[in-house]
């Protein structure tokens, strides 16, 4: 099975939480054709579904909390699998979130090809969550969560950047 998207191309998107990585997927998606999987709409189905799982899930995101490693990766490859047939490519929203979770995607997966940096400064995000979460109904969008996402984001998902810019195949899309 996992044959199937052992030469899939893969395209990382990584951004603050509220910097607009869903947004800029659509349009991508619109203009090229790929297949979005954004790894926070992924769990948040399972939560959705009333699962054991799900219930798990919920209260770690809604702490801005990560989620166990292998609970993302594995959603994140059945996704793959599922649309591998009628994939020109995939777009990897939302992950990674640490380094260590690139490296174990690249052990199980395969290798990104390019991570779509999408930079927004900390007030702009957290304006923009607080909007969203006016009509989202998203447990997380509310202000003490937030906060949490930033400072989780800066602390464990900046260094993945720098990581992959070591790489050579980070791009800034300028908006
Ligand atoms: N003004 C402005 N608002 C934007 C832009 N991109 C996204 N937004 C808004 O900002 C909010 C967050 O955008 P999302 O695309 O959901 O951001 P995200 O990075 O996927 O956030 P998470 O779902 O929290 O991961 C939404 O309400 C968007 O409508 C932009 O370029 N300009
Ligand atoms: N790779 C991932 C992606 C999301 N999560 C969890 C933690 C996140 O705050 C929530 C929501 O993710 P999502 O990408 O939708 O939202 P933020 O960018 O955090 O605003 O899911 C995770 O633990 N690991
Ligand atoms: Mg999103």
């Amino acid at each position: 099975m996992a044959d199937k998207i052992k030469d899939a191309k893969i395209i990382f998107v990584v951004g603050g939480p509220g910097s607009g990585k869903g947004t800029q997927c659509e349009k991508v998606v619109a203009k090229y054709g790929y297949t979005h999987l954004s790894s926070g709409d992924l769990l948040r189905a399972e939560v959705a579904s009333g699962s054991e799982r799900g219930k798990t899930l919920q209260a770690i995101m809604q702490k801005g909390e990560l989620v166990p490693l292998d609970t993302v990766l594995d959603m994140i490859k059945d996704a793959m699998i599922a649309k591998a047939d009628v994939s020109k490519g995939f777009l990897i929203d939302g992950y990674p979130r640490e380094v260590k979770q690139g490296e174990e995607f690249e052990k199980k997966i395969g290798a990104p090809c390019l991570l779509l940096y999408i930079d927004a400064k900390g007030e702009t995000m957290v304006k923009r969550l607080m909007k969203r979460g006016e009509t989202s109904g998203r447990a997380d969008d509310n202000e003490e969560t937030i906060k949490k996402r930033l400072d989780l984001y800066y602390k464990a998902t900046e260094p993945v950047i720098t990581f992959y810019t070591s790489r050579g195949i980070v791009r800034k899309p300028l908006l």
